[in-house]
């Protein structure tokens, strides 16, 4: 089932259009976007979680809308959704709170109940599931918005920088759950980053966004093949990156 964005038009109210016109599918398997500030990363990801719906065009996800009605809650339980910001629930433990994302997507008290243990322990936080989610770190505050999006298993994952804030060892637990969730399932995974070291070892497909366009889709080694090749293997991404991009508008 692959998301769709058709002619999406999005503004922030009384803002110029983040998006115009904006078309999209999404390849399966494993994909970066990559982006400068402001691209609109995290806008595409919104819409892509229906979070926000497009003013014009549509956003789709196998037959479901993401603007229907009712459509929504189908499409909603299809998509698990990190933003970059995760608010603690206040009063909730770390475990009632994954628990409580998997029942607001539909699963009952016990299937959410049992299968939050087994997405806190995916992201390794099983050591802090009776403490209260606000004393939770920021890093690791992050691992549980990444086990609240793993506890009702969806079918596509939408994670805005998911690494952020995480510490060496824990981006390493990232880069192995995100090989986890990629090999033998049918699960696809979008990571909105900033961090590109390591990126043809985790990601098949590469998406770049500039000011709201798409100025590079296609497959990882396609992407690193652009560098000139004089170019050092530390230094390719970067390269590429910046011959694609124009930064800050
Ligand atoms: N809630 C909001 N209200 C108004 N404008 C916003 C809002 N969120 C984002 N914007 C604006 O929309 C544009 C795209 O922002 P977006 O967060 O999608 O970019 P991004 O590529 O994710 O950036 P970053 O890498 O800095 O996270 C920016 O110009 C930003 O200022």
């Amino acid at each position: 089932m692959s998301l769709h964005y058709r002619s999406c038009t999005f503004a922030y109210r009384r803002r110029e259009p983040v998006l115009r016109e904006f078309d999209l599918r999404l390849p399966p398997g494993c994909t970066v976007l990559l982006g400068p500030n402001g691209a609109g990363k995290s806008t595409v990801l919104s819409l892509g979680a229906s979070a926000r719906t497009p003013d014009a065009g549509r956003v789709s996800l196998g037959g479901l809308d993401s603007a229907r009605r009712a459509d929504r809650r189908s499409y909603r339980q299809r998509v698990g959704w990190l933003p970059q910001h995760i608010a603690p629930v206040p009063g909730l433990t770390v475990r009632e709170q994954a628990a409580y994302a998997g029942w607001t997507k539909g699963l009952n008290k016990r299937e959410a109940w049992d299968r939050s243990a087994t997405a806190l322990d995916r992201v390794r936080l099983s050591d802090l599931a009776t403490r209260r989610s606000h004393h939770l770190s920021g890093g690791q505050l992050r691992r549980l918005g990444i086990a609240q999006c793993l506890v009702h298993e969806a079918e596509i994952l939408l994670l805005d920088e998911p690494t952020a804030g995480l510490d060496p060892v824990q981006r390493g637990i990232f880069r192995d759950l995100i090989g986890e969730l990629t090999a033998g399932t049918s699960t696809d995974v979008v990571v909105s980053t900033h961090q590109t070291e390591d990126l043809a070892d985790i990601y098949r497909t590469v998406l770049v966004i500039d000011r709201g366009q798409v100025v590079f889709q296609g497959g990882t080694d396609d992407f690193l093949a652009l560098a000139p090749t004089a170019t050092t293997p530390e230094r390719r991404t970067e390269t590429v990156y910046r011959s694609l991009v124009q930064g800050e508008g």
